[in-house]
Formats: C-alpha cells, structure tokens, sequence
C-alpha cells in the first residue's frame, strides 16, 4: 500500500496521520509513505504506483489530493482509500469513511472496493480534470479562487465563511447557460453534485446515490448578494434544498457556459467555463466500509 499524504491539507494534519499510521502498525500492514511537494504532485506519485503493480493507493488528505489520486489511478485496477486529513472531507463524510484517522486507518485493513463513478470535465482549453465529489462555477467558485489560504491554515473551514461574506461585496453574479442533453436553463451558479453533500456534512441534494453514475445539478436562479447570502444561511440549517431559486436535477452530462466565469472541483480552483461535465469512462475502485450506509446530513 502506497499513502500520498498532502502535508498542507486541513489542521493539525501531521498528528491525525501519525495516529493512523500507529494503527497501520499495529495491524501489521506494511505501507510506504510519499508526500505531495506540490499541486498535481499526488497523481503522479498514484500513477505510477498503479504502473508498478500497487494495488491500493491511499489518498492522505481532503477532497483535492483524492481527487488527485483519482485521476492517477484511473484506468487501473488499483482501489483507492482514504484517510481524511482536509478541511471539509465531503467525499468521507458523504461515503461513511470514518473521519477519526484510528478508524480511517483499521477501514484500511477490513473495507471493501466498490466502484464509483467520478466526473469529468473538459474545459474550452482542451485540458480535463476528474472530481469526485462536486464541481462548481459562478459564486462558491469565486469563493474557492480568492480564498485567503494562510487563514484557511488557521482557522479551517471559518476561512470560507469568511470568504463567501467577501464575495457577497464585490461578485458580480454574471449569468450562466446550462446546457443539458433535454433543454436549457440560465443560473447564477450551478453546483454539479456526487452526492448529497456540501461544504463538509450540510445538505444540499437529498436525492443524489454517491454510488451511481451520474449527477444531481443544484442549479442557483435567485442572482445578486441577497440570495446568495440566503442560501449561505440555510447551508448549515439543511434547507438549502428547500429555498426559493434552487433547482435540482438530475443529469449524466451538461456543458456550462459563462464566459471568464471561475470553476472549483473538489473545492480547488480548476479554471474557467466553459466546461462540459461527464461521467468518468472507467469507474474507481474506492475502500468503503463493508454495507456502505451513506452519512447523514449534520
Ligand atoms: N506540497 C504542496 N504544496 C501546496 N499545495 C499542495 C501540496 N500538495 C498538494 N497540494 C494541493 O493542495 C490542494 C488542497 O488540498 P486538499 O484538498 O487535500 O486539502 P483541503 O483543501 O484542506 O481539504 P478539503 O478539500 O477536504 O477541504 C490539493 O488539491 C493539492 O493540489
């Protein structure tokens, strides 16, 4: 087993993975450990631990360093597994991966591959990026591109509370075209869901199956300062999905257009639309907890 631990993922990181590698040795479990050195770095440390033959890669960090182990084991046979050290952990919280690194690290040991199907998008520059929790562009993109990252260091997910009552200011809620295989729809922001989750444990898409290819679309009409705050205030009470303004729909591809409008996967900055999302060709191999019961929203 290789763990790609992102040494600059979420807080007191280093301690949560000494902890579970304690368990990792107790167990017996032989492992090597590999530190990212940089963005992007993680794909290719899984890559090419998938080429030589390993047969589980552990992602050691939030939603972008999974993802980034994602996309390197893509195509193989390698399982992913997770120890959740990031900020919100979505993708664990979504799949009942234990958040404790005790109990992340014995899932290692006793869990089961199951596949899932991770997005794809294709941005106007030619250039893809698999995700496999959420992608997003227009506001909670802005939000991710101009994140203050010495504060998210300190104080964690307050950072983007922070950050979204910034943007509340100075966003300009430019309109977006969402085209779908059936029809199209305008938004101010549109949010293409895995799962059920957002933003660590807050509901936003009741219906998604974290399981099953495709997307539930969390599509944003209300537009201007007073709704986006709206919907930041009902993030943490669950109604998210119960607002005025927000539309969910399923959907297995959609092409999203706003010109110069900033896209986040995974809660990292991936560039600008217009992008088209898709179901990953080849589904990833993931190590859950055995009868995988999906989390409830807290
Ligand atoms: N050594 C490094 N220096 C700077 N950035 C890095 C390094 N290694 C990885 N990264 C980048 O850090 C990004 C954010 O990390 P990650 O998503 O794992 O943690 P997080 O943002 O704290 O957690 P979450 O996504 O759960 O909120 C990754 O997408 C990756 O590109």
């Amino acid at each position: 087993m290789l763990i790609v631990f992102n040494p600059t993922a979420g807080r007191r990181r280093r301690q949560r993975l000494d902890r579970a590698l304690a368990v990792l040795r107790r167990l017996g479990f032989g492992f090597d450990l590999a530190e990212t050195a940089r963005p992007g770095h993680a794909e290719h440390l899984a890559r090419a631990a998938a080429q030589a033959g390993q047969g589980l890669v552990v992602a050691a960090g939030g939603d972008g360093t999974i993802a980034e182990v994602a996309a390197g084991l893509a195509g193989s046979t390698a399982a992913l597994g997770v120890l959740p050290l990031g900020t919100a952990n979505v993708f664990a919280w979504e799949l009942g991966i234990p958040i404790r690194p005790e109990a992340a690290a014995s899932l290692l040991a006793e869990g089961e591959a199951r596949g899932l199907y991770p997005g794809l998008a294709r941005f106007g520059d030619g250039s893809a990026r698999l995700f496999v929790q959420m992608l997003g562009a227009g506001f909670d993109a802005a939000v991710v591109a101009h994140l203050d990252l010495g504060l998210k260091q300190r104080i964690g997910r307050g950072a983007y509370v922070w950050g979204a009552v910034r943007e509340l200011a100075r966003y300009r809620f430019p309109p977006l075209r969402l085209v779908f295989a059936d029809g199209e729809m305008r938004a101010s922001s549109v949010i293409v869901s895995k799962g059920r989750l957002y933003a660590g444990r807050h509901l936003l898409a009741p219906a998604a199956e974290a399981a099953a290819p495709g997307f539930q679309v969390a599509i944003f009409r209300g537009s201007g300062p007073v709704a986006a705050a709206a919907y930041g205030a009902a993030l943490p009470l669950n109604l998210l999905p119960h607002m005025p303004g927000l539309v969910l729909r399923p959907a297995t591809w959609l092409r999203i257009e706003g010109e110069g409008v900033a896209v986040q996967a995974d809660g990292d900055p991936a560039g600008r639309l217009p992008v088209e999302v898709a179901v990953a060709p080849t589904p990833l191999r993931v190590l859950l907890p055995r009868r995988a019961g999906f989390a409830r929203a807290a």
